[in-house]
């Protein structure tokens, strides 16, 4: 909790919202001082909202309910406009990424169906059909956040929705997704934060996609 007369941090108070406050904690007993409230809309009350910006107060303490809300419920991803918010599940959720889900988000308009990173992926591979541009997706997050699992997951989508077959009968996608382990073996190292900790290859992934988009779509 830091030092109590700075830090304000977000406090989950059993079932309320998030509030702002700091705790102190004498000996025996945690007190917890609430700076001020957060009234939910009506609309974070039942189960959240897919879209932030349909919140009746954008505020932090705001966002924080309805994403947790949201986890509770194994809905890990929410818009905020047209950017998609993950929260990483640590576990996997298999009926997400399945091919049916993929063949669901396809040509779908951008807020259609529930947020997935699979409706980012399709809106960018769209852009790049329609316009003849390159696209970029941009995945952030700290360390372990889940944005190599994203990367993967839309490099599957986009390989899936414009990959044809190749050299030796392998797909574009099995010859994208086959070269993962090798990347991950010279780049990646655990860390404290992450088993599987992929910094170094970031980069590469980035290109990979670029250079897929390039040839096969
Ligand atoms: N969508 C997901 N579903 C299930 N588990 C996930 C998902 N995203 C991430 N994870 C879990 O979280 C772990 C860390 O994710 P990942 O390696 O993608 O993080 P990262 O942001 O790339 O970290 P770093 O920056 O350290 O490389 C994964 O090994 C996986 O176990």
């Amino acid at each position: 909790m830091g030092n109590a007369s700075d830090a304000r941090p977000w406090l989950l108070l059993d079932d309320l919202p998030f509030q702002s406050g700091y705790a102190k904690r004498p000996p025996e007993r945690l007190a917890i001082r609430l700076q001020f409230g957060v009234k939910s809309g009506s609309d974070a009350e039942h189960g959240g909202v897919d879209d932030m910006t349909k919140l009746t107060y954008l505020n932090e303490p705001g966002v924080l309910y309805n994403l947790a809300k949201r986890y509770a419920l194994n809905e890990i991803y929410t818009y905020t406009g047209s950017i998609l918010i993950a929260v990483n599940p640590f576990t996997k959720i298999p009926h997400l990424y399945n091919v049916h889900m993929m063949e669901q988000y396809k040509g779908i308009r951008f807020g259609e169906l529930s947020p997935h990173v699979f409706a980012v992926a399709d809106a960018s591979y769209r852009a790049m059909m329609s316009e003849g541009r390159s696209q970029s997706i941009l995945v952030s997050g700290e360390s372990g956040a889940g944005k190599t699992e994203t990367t993967k997951l839309i490099m599957q989508y986009l390989t899936h929705v414009g990959g044809r077959a190749a050299f030796d009968n392998r797909t574009v996608e099995q010859q994208v997704l086959e070269s993962n382990p090798l990347l991950e073996a010279f780049g990646n190292a655990r860390t404290v934060r992450n088993d599987n900790s992929s910094t170094i290859v970031s980069l590469q992934y980035s290109s990979i996609i670029h250079d897929c988009s390039d040839t096969s779509f």
